[in-house]
C-alpha cells in the first residue's frame, strides 16, 4: 500500500501542514512578541495569548479549506477578542494569521502546491479570521467525523519559555484516528537539553536543536519529524517488563493544580520507582514517553476530581502513545471516551504506560487513592 492510499492519508497530510504553520506562528510569537500585553486571562482564570488565538485561526482556516464540512472542537473562541481589552490582541492575531497562511514567515518544506496555497490565502479579512477561530465551537459527540484542536497546549509553559504543543486530532465516531503534535521547544535528539522555563538554564540551550513534530495514524505507527525536515523516523516506547518497573521514570504536570503530585509520588513509591519525576508542561509528556525518554505519564485528579479533562488535551497524545506501544486509560483502567462531548466526562484522570506494565500501574493507582480516602474516584 502506498502512503497516499493508506487510510486517512489526506487528513494526515493536511493536519501536518496545519500544525507546521501554526507552530511557526507560535514560535515567532514567542521570539518577537510575547509580553504581558499579549495575553488575556479567561473567565476560568487561565491564560490565553496571541499565539493561542493565532494558531487556532490558522489551523481552522486550513481545515475549512480542505474539509469544509468537518466540525472542529477547539479550545479557544473569539469572544475575548471582540472586547475593548482584546482589540490590540485581535489586530496582532489577524496580522500573524495572515502572515502564517501566506507562508510568509517561513516556508513549509514538502508541502507546496500553488492551488492549495491560493485557496488558503483567500478571504483573510478580520471577520473571516474571527469566524475561523469560532469554527472550533462544536459540541463534539460520538457520531461522524470531527477534529479536536488545542492551538497551544501548556499555555503556562509557553509563557515561561518551557514546553508547549500544538495539538490536532482527527476523530471518527468517537475514536481518534489521526494525531499530530508540534513541539517547537522539544529537542530533536532526547540527549540534548530542553527548555524548562528556567531563564538562566535555558540560555544555554541550543535553539537550532529544538523543534519536533509527531504524527500517528491508527494502525500505522508513530513517527517523529522536525519542524524543518519532513523525514519521518518511527518512534516506540521503551520496553518495560514487570520485573524492571522499578527502573521506570514518570512524567507529570508542572502545575500541582492540574494533577496531584502527592498521589503520583505515592504511586511511584508503591511501584518501587526511585527516579525523580520529570515535570513538563503540555502533551509533550505523551510525546516524551512515546519516544522512550520516559515510561509513564500520570495525571491524577486533585481534590474531589470534579474537573473534567478536555478532549483536545489528550486526543493527539493518546494516539501517539498507543501507536508507540502504550496503553492510555483513565484511573480505573477504562478507555477514554472522546465521543462524550467537549470533555472526557465519562473518565477521571489519565494513566499512560507500556502495555506490559499498565495493569500494575493501575493497581498502584487504586491503592494510593484508597489510602488517601479518595476511593470514591474508583
Ligand atoms: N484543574 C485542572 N485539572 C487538570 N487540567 C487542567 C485544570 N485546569 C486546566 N487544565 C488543563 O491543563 C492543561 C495543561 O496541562 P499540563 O499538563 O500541560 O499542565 S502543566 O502546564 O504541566 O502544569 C491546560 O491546557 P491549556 O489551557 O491548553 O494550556 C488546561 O486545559
Ligand atoms: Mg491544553
Ligand atoms: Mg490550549
Ligand atoms: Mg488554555
Amino acid at each position: 500500500m502506498t502512503k497516499s492510499e493508506a487510510p486517512y492519508a489526506r487528513e494526515r497530510s493536511i493536519a501536518i501542514r496545519a500544525v507546521l504553520r501554526a507552530s511557526q506562528l507560535t514560535s515567532s510569537v514567542f521570539d518577537k512578541l510575547i509580553s504581558a500585553s499579549d495575553s488575556l486571562t479567561k473567565s476560568d482564570k487561565s491564560p490565553v495569548t496571541v499565539g493561542d488565538f493565532g494558531a487556532q485561526a490558522v489551523v481552522n482556516s486550513i481545515l475549512a479549506t480542505h474539509f469544509p464540512d468537518d466540525p472542529i472542537v477547539g479550545e479557544e473562541d473569539s469572544s475575548d477578542l471582540k472586547t475593548e481589552e482584546g482589540k490590540s490582541i485581535k489586530e496582532q492575531v489577524c496580522r500573524l494569521a495572515r502572515e502564517a497562511l501566506k507562508g510568509a514567515a517561513t516556508n513549509c518544506p514538502g508541502l507546496s502546491g500553488q492551488g492549495v496555497q491560493k485557496q488558503e490565502e483567500e478571504d483573510l479579512t478580520e471577520e473571516k479570521l474571527l469566524a475561523a477561530i469560532d469554527r472550533g465551537n462544536h459540541e463534539g459527540g460520538a457520531i461522524g467525523r470531527m477534529w479536536a484542536l488545542d492551538p497551544i497546549d501548556g499555555t503556562k509553559g509557553f509563557l515561561r519559555g518551557g514546553q508547549y504543543a500544538v495539538c490536532l486530532a482527527f476523530i471518527v465516531d468517537g475514536v481518534v484516528q489521526v494525531g499530530v503534535m508540534g513541539c517547537p521547544n522539544l529537542p530533536i535528539s532526547p540527549a540534548d537539553p530542553k527548555p524548562s522555563g528556567d531563564k538562566e538554564r535555558d540560555a544555554q540551550v541550543d535553539k537550532s536543536k529544538l523543534g519536533t513534530v509527531y504524527v500517528a495514524v491508527r494502525g500505522q505507527g508513530a513517527f517523529q519529524r522536525t519542524l524543518h525536515d519532513e523525514t519521518e523516523t518511527r518512534i516506540s516506547m521503551r520496553s518495560l517488563s514487570a520485573s524492571k518497573l522499578s527502573q521506570a521514570s514518570f512524567c507529570e504536570s508542572v502545575e500541582s493544580g492540574h494533577s496531584s503530585h502527592g498521589t503520583n509520588a505515592r504511586i511511584a513509591e508503591l511501584l518501587g520507582i526511585k527516579n525523580k519525576s520529570v515535570r513538563m508542561d503540555s502533551q509533550a509528556k505523551y510525546a516524551s514517553i512515546a519516544r522512550g525518554d520516559g515510561d509513564i505519564y500520570l495525571r491524577l485528579p486533585v481534590g474531589d476530581g470534579s474537573y473534567q479533562e478536555k478532549i483536545w488535551d489528550h486526543a493527539s497524545g493518546l494516539l501517539l502513545v498507543e501507536e508507540a506501544g502504550g496503553k492510555v486509560t483513565d484511573l480505573r483502567g477504562q478507555a477514554l471516551n472522546f465521543g462524550a462531548g467537549r470533555t472526557l466526562r465519562d473518565n477521571k484522570g489519565v494513566v499512560a504506560a507500556h502495555w506490559d506494565v499498565h495493569g500494575q500501574v493501575i493497581e498502584a493507582v487504586s491503592k494510593a487513592l484508597m489510602e488517601e480516602g479518595r476511593g470514591s474516584l474508583l
